[in-house]
């Protein structure tokens, strides 16, 4: 019997499935039947809160998007998770606690029971760690896109991540490059990919077609990357506000040498039972 809670960050969909003692068995098949809109519960992660592996953190969590690829960090869904272990009677409001993703330990803290705030870590630049194929590091790379020249940055906040100028697309669709830039052979993992339209020093709108899960209504890693590449470049302050369809996040970060912080919402919708099987 599969009980789950649906959460969402800012519309950002999950199924949370408690694995601290039975542990995660969904393949691919299942977590599409769940993922499906209409036969399903609809989610765009699934995320399973496991125990720990890492003995410097309470528990762990693994993130799948709608198609069955896994993923190595979700924003949104931390907090989620946070908010989870929270009910849950395994966190305390205001306590400061590591968790784990499948690309390393993030902290966690509950400012309220559905607002979080999370210490994502240092965003990676280097080529060889979004995965990006690039001969230098650089804050802007040129990249093809049907035969035409794109300005990107590339980051990975634990996933790999594109970043796009809005106002540099001149007559090209977001719908269009969204999914060519997601599955663009130079990112060789993939890649989340966010359209970013700077209104001032601290305020960005920002909207993400996300690997493995399509247009999302908020992407938490996506705000944190768009953060980062203005930041480096020169272009933002330490803190922003950062609206996506779903709503607003804050993002504060110095600059490289430091850990980024992302601070949001994170809301129950209700828990059920999975007959479908
Ligand atoms: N929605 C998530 C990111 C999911 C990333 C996933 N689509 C990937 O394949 O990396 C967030 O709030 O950060």
């Amino acid at each position: 019997m599969l009980r789950f809670s649906k959460m969402h960050g800012l519309g950002n969909d999950f199924v949370v499935l408690d694995c601290r003692t039975t542990p995660f068995t969904l393949d691919v098949a299942r977590i599409r039947a769940v993922a499906n809109r209409r036969t399903g519960v609809g989610f765009d992660q699934l995320l399973s809160v496991e125990p720990a592996r890492d003995p410097s953190c309470a528990f762990y969590y693994g993130i799948w998007n709608t198609d069955g690829s896994p993923s190595g960090q979700c924003g949104n869904g931390v907090r989620c998770v946070a908010a989870w272990l929270h009910r849950a009677g395994a966190l305390a409001l205001g306590e400061a606690v590591r968790l784990e993703s499948p690309s390393g330990p993030v902290t966690v803290r509950l400012l309220t029971p559905h607002e979080v705030t999370v210490d994502m870590g240092e965003p990676a630049f280097a080529p060889a760690r979004v995965p990006f194929a690039a001969e230098a590091e650089t804050d802007r790379y040129l990249i093809d896109v049907d035969g035409s020249a794109l300005e990107i940055g590339a980051v990975s906040m634990g996933n790999p991540h594109a970043v796009v100028m809005a106002d540099t697309l001149a007559d090209r669709l977001p719908e269009r490059l969204g999914p060519a830039l997601s599955t663009h052979p130079r990112f060789a993992e993939g890649a989340n990919t966010g359209f970013v339209r700077r209104f001032d020093r601290g305020h960005l709108a920002l909207r993400v077609h996300e690997r493995g899960a399509g247009w999302t209504q908020a992407c938490g890693t996506g705000a944190c990357a768009a953060m980062a590449v203005l930041r480096r470049r020169g272009e933002v302050d330490e803190q922003v506000q950062v609206d996506l369809p779903g709503g607003a996040l804050r993002i504060a970060w110095p600059g490289p040498g430091h850990t980024l912080w992302m601070t949001g919402p994170a809301a129950f919708v209700f828990d059920g039972t999975w007959l479908a099987d």
